[in-house]
């Protein structure tokens, strides 16, 4: 292939994102709308965005800050519950509020204490989401203590999204933030309505990063990032030009001083230099030619989605770009994800 150093691609889009709320959500809303034409807004909020009229009042509070000209659309997702009524998720579809429904099994993350226990609970709602073609967003993780918390997404595949395959043949599952080879023969493994996302950390670090030399709370996210067969697989996946995967960037700012202590959270704050790293991926694997596709084309295709109008320009410099600058709040900052390599690509327009 020849050497390309200008990307001039449709405007991507970010299939799993947390924007948060209040003065972060100001702070991190500018990144996604500048190098993104829509986004999967996450509903894991306190308290977290459960009926179609909390999602409508966090749109609303996302729009009411939008930079000036943005043509940034959020879509807007409801966090089941073993509560969530059908006719509520179902009337948020219909309207255009509402895109997909989000499973975070109870205990599996942050802020997951509301989410399902029993998956039994929410099948009525399952049911009507295959019917209307709803996105069921899937956090792939067990909570069960036996289990390894490297093993947490290959157990997961094979106790409880199998089954629920069997249940519901038709519906549109979202496995949200591959990071294992089971992951991606599982989805390889499915000719229809599965489809995954996978995050630019993912691609570049395995679970050295974490670990080796000290713990690097910066490098810690949910699910863990694990070693480096996987990190290949995931690499493999996205290069490859399969539609069933797509780019999220799962970008989830926390407070430096919630990261770097005795038990610090899960998240990694990357939206900045998610496409430039992405791009340097691509390059590596010298399949720049299906970069597109996967920021910009599948996750579209399978929301049943128009592909964004606008035009973005990624073009690769000749020197490495600096690292993006940590985020200034008004009491604290969040730290940008360093990939531990030299990115040569940046946003350009
Ligand atoms: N990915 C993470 O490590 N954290 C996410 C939650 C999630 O996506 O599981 C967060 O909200 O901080
Ligand atoms: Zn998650
Ligand atoms: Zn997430």
């Amino acid at each position: 292939m020849t050497h390309l150093t200008r990307l001039d691609i449709a405007m991507p889009d970010d299939w799993h994102v947390h924007l948060r709320q209040g003065e972060m959500l100001e702070q991190v809303l500018p990144y996604t709308a500048a190098h993104f034409g829509r986004a999967i807004v996450m509903p894991n909020l306190q308290p977290p965005v459960v009926h179609t009229a909390d999602a409508l009042a966090y749109r609303d509070s996302i729009l009411a800050i939008l930079p000036p000209n943005s043509s940034f659309q959020p879509l807007m997702t409801l966090y089941m519950t073993e509560t969530t009524e059908a006719a509520d998720v179902k009337a948020g579809f219909e309207s255009g509020v509402i895109t997909a429904v989000k499973l975070y099994p109870a205990g599996a993350t942050t802020n997951s204490a509301a989410g399902v226990k029993d998956l039994e609970k929410i099948y009525p709602v399952l049911e009507v989401m295959q019917e209307i073609g709803m996105p069921f967003l899937v956090h792939g993780e067990v909570v069960d203590p036996q289990v390894d918390i490297f093993d947490r997404e290959a157990v997961f595949i094979e106790t409880k999204l199998m089954p629920l395959r069997v249940r519901f043949p038709q519906l549109n599952i979202v496995f949200e933030h591959l990071t294992t080879q089971e992951g991606v023969d599982y989805v390889l493994s499915c000719a229809t309505h599965t489809a995954a996302t996978l995050t630019p950390h993912h691609l570049v670090i395995n679970r050295n990063a974490m670990l080796v030399g000290g713990i690097k709370p910066h490098y810690y996210c949910l699910p863990v990032a694990k070693r480096e067969r996987h990190r290949l697989a995931l690499r493999a996946a996205a290069t490859c030009g399969d539609p069933r995967f797509f780019l999220g960037t799962d970008s989830a700012p926390h407070p430096v001083h919630a990261k770097e202590t005795a038990c610090g959270c899960a998240g990694i704050f990357n939206v900045a230099n998610a496409l430039a790293i992405t791009a340097q991926v691509f390059e590596q694997e010298n399949a720049l030619d299906k970069f597109e596709g996967f920021v910009s084309l599948n996750g579209a295709a399978f929301y049943g989605l128009p592909v964004n109008t606008e035009r973005l320009v990624l073009e690769r410099q000749l020197k490495p770009q600096a690292l993006p600058a940590n985020l200034k709040l008004s009491t604290t900052e969040v730290q940008a994800f360093d990939p531990m390599m030299d990115l040569y690509w940046s946003v350009v327009s």
